[in-house]
């Protein structure tokens, strides 16, 4: 284990775990939902708004930041909390996803990948030393490994491939994050969907040792029955006196259930990427503020929350906003996801704490089923 970096386990319910991870810049209460700051940014909330959501931690990204503004240059301006006025951890991502989904031309060795800038067409190669190098420079709290995570469908061969050659970059990865004193460094399991693979991926890493493991290559679109099954063939192959972080997920139901399988921690663009577009989580389900319903309703999305976004503004307004194109309709849907998403695992974590949690899972999904107020 990193010096300065811990994670406790207070309390399982079943097999939903309840949990603190100690870093160098603070605690992070699991299970969490990490807000993605992909550029350096949670898009559309000052970071301030995020804070008084609740998160305890944002997502930061090495594709993103090392093509623009760079890792050298973030570092020269004091780092990527100071860069961005976020005071507390920050995880970053390895980049191994955006090479597979985002980065155009690119090619995998076994020394890494070489890929052209989706923004520019430059070329750039992201080793797993390298990757590891701009998480230091970034001054990232928890560093992934750098690994190919497959989009699905796949061949078992190619997850196979892709899961040995993870591994292999498991080990770099490892040697070199060396000693950071109050950071962590998690591997990435990989395997597709395959049982064995997933098994054989979580014995490796293990064997390597890391301050925390990801379950990877999920939600690439698999489907959550497939998702569901391949947490259940991952999570028991991991430690577990250290967190598990399933990596894009997820809707707040996908949370629920994963939660319920033994997962710690998320993140997902789903709450502002789709605030952006209209739609809001709440309590009540799903609303999609576009709909033509809500062009008189002078009710807020939820009188109880404690975020203003959620109880202060009238539906008939966000739908102005959005249906206006209006910048603040994007901002006031997205910090209300955000801010419910932050509920919803407080309420979790409550739950857990309580030994009350497959109560709160079924009562939760009722409230959904049952829809708006
Ligand atoms: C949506 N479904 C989804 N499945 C994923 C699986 C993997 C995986 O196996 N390996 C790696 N390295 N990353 C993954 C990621 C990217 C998450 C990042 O991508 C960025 O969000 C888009 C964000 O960067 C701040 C986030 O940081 C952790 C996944 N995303």
């Amino acid at each position: 284990m990193s010096e300065g970096f811990s994670f406790t386990l207070h309390k399982t319910d079943g097999t939903a775990r309840r949990g603190t991870i100690t870093t160098g810049r603070g605690e992070i209460r699991t299970p969490a939902f990490m807000p993605v700051g992909t550029a350096g940014t949670v898009k559309g909330l000052y970071p301030e708004q995020v804070c008084e959501t609740g998160a305890d931690i944002i997502l930061g990204n090495v594709y993103h930041l090392m093509l623009r503004p760079g890792p050298e240059e973030v570092a020269k301006l004091g780092g990527l909390h100071k860069f961005a006025n976020w005071p507390r951890p920050i995880l970053t991502d390895s980049g191994g996803f955006q090479i597979m989904s985002l980065a155009k031309l690119r090619k995998i060795s076994e020394k890494g990948a070489v890929f052209q800038s989706h923004i520019d067409g430059r070329k750039y190669e992201l080793t797993p030393e390298r990757s590891m190098e701009i998480q230091r420079l970034l001054g990232s709290d928890i560093q992934m490994q750098l690994d190919e995570c497959l989009m699905y469908p796949h061949t078992d061969k190619d997850a196979e491939r892709a899961m040995q050659l993870s591994l292999r970059w498991a080990e770099r990865s490892r040697q070199a994050f060396g000693k950071q004193p109050g950071r962590g460094n998690f591997g990435i399991v990989q395997g597709g969907v395959n049982e064995k693979l997933r098994r054989l991926s979580a014995e490796g890493l293990t064997a390597i040792g890391f301050e925390g493991y990801a379950i990877g290559g999920l939600a690439v679109g698999e489907g959550q029955a497939l998702m569901l099954q391949t947490i259940e063939n991952t999570a028991p192959h991991l430690p577990t006196d250290r967190p598990r972080y399933l990596m894009g997920v997820g809707t707040p139901e996908d949370i629920l259930e994963a939660v319920a399988r033994g997962v710690d921690m998320f993140d997902c663009v789903m709450p502002t990427r789709s605030g952006r577009h209209g739609q809001a989580f709440t309590r009540f389900g799903k609303i999609n503020l576009r709909n033509a319903r809500h062009a008189d309703d002078p009710r807020p999305l939820d009188p109880e929350s404690p975020c203003p976004a959620l109880s202060v503004y009238s539906r008939a307004y966000l739908h102005h906003l959005i249906r206006s194109g209006e910048l603040l309709g994007m901002m006031l849907l997205s910090w209300a996801n955000i801010a419910y998403y932050q509920s919803l695992m407080q309420g979790i974590r409550d739950a857990i704490d309580r030994g009350r949690f497959e109560e709160f899972r079924l009562a939760t999904k009722e409230q959904w089923q049952r829809g708006d107020i």
